[in-house]
């Protein structure tokens, strides 16, 4: 079998996109594995795949697998590269779209000056998923990470996330510790790593260890996340810069009940045809 693909990326974080709004893409974990490989395939952190939407009053299905073949409910950055991709592409001529994903709805908006603002949607505490609470010591949460005991505030973005605050992302045990984290038993469908560094309240800087993916130059939702558990523990305030490895996302979010709002780049890179077993 023969499928096109688009090769893009947000801030580093990159994807192969393929479009199934015509017909049905077969994808098995095997394949989007192969797919994924950096050296015998593409090579990506996730693949992305549009779909027809299944819903009323929504524009399209964007479907997420990590580069072990899982499938996942969100990813931010892809998200930025979705709406790039449907604009471009000329699936729709709306800038503004309304979009299905594993975890509910979510709005990327396409602006003039390229770049692209997402509503991705409200943010929970994990686990437990209430509400917030007042207290913010009740936010954090220790961790047993091998010999080391980590805090760590626990937040889903559709997709989970384990934050914990460091004095130095460069000199974090980001790919050690995050791995250990990942899969965690804590987190029985594994977690997000993020690696925060406070450097004022309205800048800091972020690394994650992903789910599925190791560590990546950038992640959407972790940079969400990490927002939200700097402001809930009362150390930065919205809006937010993240400087990532690839880049920088600037994050809003109003407080508990209202959505976090991401903007960032997304970048076409190259297209092709590859060749499915
Ligand atoms: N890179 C993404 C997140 C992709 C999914 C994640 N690895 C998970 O398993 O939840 C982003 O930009 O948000």
């Amino acid at each position: 079998m023969r499928l096109r693909f688009t090769k893009m990326h947000g801030l580093g974080n990159d994807f192969v996109v393929i479009d199934a709004t015509r017909a049905p893409v077969d994808l098995t974990p095997a394949r989007v594995k192969a797919i994924a490989d950096r050296h015998f395939g593409v090579g990506c952190d996730q693949l992305l795949v549009v779909e027809p939407a299944t819903q009323p009053g929504v524009d399209f299905r964007y479907r997420i697998f990590n580069a072990d073949g899982g499938e996942v409910e969100q990813c931010g950055n892809g998200a930025r590269c979705f709406v790039r991709f449907v604009h471009d592409k000329g699936l729709t001529d709306k800038r503004e779209i309304r979009v299905e994903t594993k975890s509910g709805v979510i709005a990327p908006r396409l602006r003039e000056d390229g770049l692209v603002t997402v509503d991705m949607g409200v943010p929970e505490l994990m686990p437990a998923k209430v509400p917030f609470v007042s207290d913010s010591d009740a936010l954090v949460q220790p961790l047993q990470v091998g010999d080391a005991t980590v805090a760590i505030t626990a937040v889903s973005m559709g997709n989970p996330h384990a934050v914990q605050v460091v004095a130095d992302v460069d000199t974090a045990p980001v790919t050690g510790q995050g791995a250990l984290i990942e899969r965690h038993p804590r987190f029985p469908a594994r977690v997000n790593a993020g690696f925060l560094q406070i450097v004022d309240a309205h800048r800091v800087r972020l690394r994650v260890f992903e789910r599925g993916a190791g560590e990546t130059l950038a992640c959407g939702t972790g940079a969400c996340a990490a927002v939200v558990a700097g402001i809930v523990r009362n150390l930065v305030e919205s809006p937010v810069r993240v400087e990532t490895r690839g880049g920088e996302l600037e994050i809003a979010w109003g407080g508990p009940g209202t959505p976090v709002l991401m903007t960032g780049p997304a970048v076409t890179v190259f297209e092709g045809e590859m060749s499915l077993d």
